[in-house]
């Protein structure tokens, strides 16, 4: 059942409290479901999703940002972007980033998971071990357009009966699309056509993938949540609650959790304590998860006594390691630009009412129909931060006339994939209502800087092909001109962003090893019943791609270990 609010949920005790009904959080509340026996409570900080248009419209995504349905935490002023702050968007609403994010969907590479394998000692994080997973995640549909398809993907490499809809383009914008295809037939090398990035080796340029299907959002929760999923009795979904803290369980039990109670605050001023006999799961995401442990007493000792918290256990590594992507934006003048549907009133009313009316016309796609994945050359001087040669150091994700500018235009956003630099999340007071002290410290290491060097170069290639002839005019502002590495590290410095891609705040580790926050079952150290089951554990390397695929199959996997630790020890359990 969904409850609005907490007072409308009289029962206290369950199995299971999953804290966070956000991507991997509605997954887990799925799965745990689906054993009979388990009573399973989901709290979620953030409303419905049911009924909001912003999350079903594919090109409205970029509305969620600064809204009710966003956390709209910021970050602390950025070093190397002499001070600048940057919004940090993060979902606040059931299927959590999921149903605000953009919606590309990307694996990222075999060397990626082969990497957290190696340094978890657990072969169950390889690319192969997890492949079955991206298969049970996974439902490919065809685009609402009903085009032959054949030549745009690899059907071999999906999965058309899992659970969360990806799709291609559900509209084509020519002539750009084709001939983001004619250049990189032509300039080849980097730029070469790879028919399905999501085989395991993304390089090249390829047909985009997305989170939509039917020409709609697909979202955790949509996906994941279904009425009928809902309607199962020990499903308990709370929304519009916020836990603060996790605490000492006050059921005795031998074999159920040390901190298996969870402080929860509805909108007013109400209050409440709901317990675990099994387990507590923390599903609050990169910045959410680490939060709620803080204010628990959980992470570095000495930091949280100088926020005056009382610390319970030991783990200095949480809050380190934040990894993310860093984002940029080349502008190209372009003639004939397709025009901007979400600028013009008249074309936008008429895109509302084709989507309404067949779930068809440009607003039922994704801002990007094709993207390129490449690496630094291999001569560059620095240590490879990419997890292997399977695996790039920048993403190109080519665009056209998205933006309020005053000249039609093409676009390059560039996302820097492997980043080397590391950044923290941490509090700054003890009140657990005060937002987190977020720095992802963009471009600290060298390393970054390079690689974005490379990737501006890299388009500016691209864009120079003969295809685009009549089409691209010219590199507009503010990059226009940069030629130097100096000047292209004044331009990177002055507008770099966030591509949302935050991970690894709560680290897998080895077993044994005196580091990490949790060990490749997902569970936290140096405590008993819970699990952080989220984007957070991520060994301290991102995945070379968008995040939530990857997600997806850590909450699919995490249900399967959550499941085998309690098969036969379930009342009435059903597998
Ligand atoms: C704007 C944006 C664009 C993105 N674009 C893409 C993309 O195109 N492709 C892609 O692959 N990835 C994208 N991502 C990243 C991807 O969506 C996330 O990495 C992924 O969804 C994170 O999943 P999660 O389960 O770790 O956290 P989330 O999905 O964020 O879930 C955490 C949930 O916990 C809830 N929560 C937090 N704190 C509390 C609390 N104290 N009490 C109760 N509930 C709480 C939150 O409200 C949220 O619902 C994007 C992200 C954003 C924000």
């Amino acid at each position: 059942a969904l409850y609005q609010q907490l007072c409308d949920l009289t029962q206290s005790q369950f199995d299971f409290v999953i804290v966070g009904g956000g991507t991997a959080g509605t997954v887990l509340a799925n799965r745990l479901s689906e054993v009979k026996g388990f009573q399973v409570l989901v709290i979620e900080a953030g409303p419905s999703n049911e009924g909001v248009l912003d999350a079903q419209v594919p090109l409205f995504a970029s509305k969620l940002r600064n809204s009710p349905y966003d956390w709209n935490f910021t970050t602390t002023p950025q070093k190397f972007g002499n001070g600048r702050i940057l919004s940090y968007a993060r979902g606040h609403i059931l299927g959590g980033s999921s149903s605000i994010n953009a919606m590309v969907y990307t694996r990222g590479s075999v060397n990626d998971y082969d990497r957290w394998a190696r340094v978890t000692g657990d072969s169950g994080w390889s690319w192969d071990a997890l492949l079955p997973y991206f298969i049970k995640n996974e439902r490919f549909v065809q685009p609402t357009d009903g085009r032959n398809i054949t030549g745009e993907y690899d059907p071999t490499t999906h999965s058309f009966d899992g659970m969360t809809r990806v799709s291609l383009p559900n509209q084509l914008q020519q002539p750009f699309d084709a001939n983001v295809f004619a250049a990189a037939d032509e300039l080849g090398g980097n730029f070469k056509f790879n028919l399905d990035m999501n085989d395991g080796k993304p390089l090249g340029t390829a047909w985009m993938q997305g989170t939509n299907g039917g020409g709609k959002r697909s979202s955790s929760a949509t996906a994941y949540l279904t009425r009928e999923v809902l309607g199962r009795t020990n499903l308990h979904v709370l929304l519009n609650t916020r836990i603060t803290r996790i605490q000492r369980s006050n059921i005795p039990s031998f074999d159920g959790p040390e901190l298996g109670s969870v402080e929860a605050f509805g909108n007013g001023t109400d209050s409440r304590i709901f317990q675990a006999t099994k387990e507590v799961i923390l599903s609050a995401g990169t910045i959410g998860s680490p939060h709620i442990l803080f204010h628990s007493g959980i992470g570095d000792a000495q930091e949280l006594q100088s926020v005056g918290i009382r610390p319970l256990v030991n783990l200095p590594s949480l809050g380190k390691n934040l990894t993310d992507h860093p984002f940029l934006h080349v502008y190209f003048a372009a003639h004939n630009a397709e025009p901007n549907v979400l600028a013009n009133p008249t074309l936008l009313a008429e895109a509302l009412e084709q989507w309404n009316s067949s779930r068809t016309g440009p607003l039922s796609n994704i801002v990007n129909h094709s993207v390129i994945w490449g690496r630094l050359p291999n001569n560059a001087s620095f240590d490879d931060p990419s997890a292997g040669p399977t695996s790039p150091h920048w993403e190109l994700l080519p665009s056209v006339n998205l933006e309020p500018r005053d000249q039609p235009h093409a676009v390059a956003y560039i996302s820097l994939v492997s980043p080397a630099s590391r950044g923290t999340v941490t509090i700054n007071s003890s009140d657990p209502f005060d937002s987190p002290v977020i720095d992802p410290a963009f471009f600290t290491a060298p390393v970054d800087v390079a690689a974005a060097r490379d990737a501006i170069r890299n388009i500016r290639n691209f864009f120079a092909a003969k295809s685009w002839e009549g089409y691209i005019i010219s590199e507009a502002p503010p990059s226009a001109g940069a030629g130097s590495d100096d000047e292209l590290d004044a331009f990177i410095s002055k507008t770099f962003l966030t591509t949302w891609h935050p991970v690894s705040t709560a680290m897998m580790s080895p077993r044994q090893a005196d580091y990490g926050v949790v060990d490749p079952n997902l569970k936290v150290k140096g405590i008993r019943g819970l699990r952080i089951v989220d984007a957070s554990v991520m060994k301290p390397y991102v995945v070379a791609g968008h995040v939530q695929a990857a997600v997806y199959v850590i909450a699919e996997r995490a249900a399967d270990m959550i499941k085998h630790d309690w098969s036969g020890r379930a009342a009435g359990g059903n597998f």
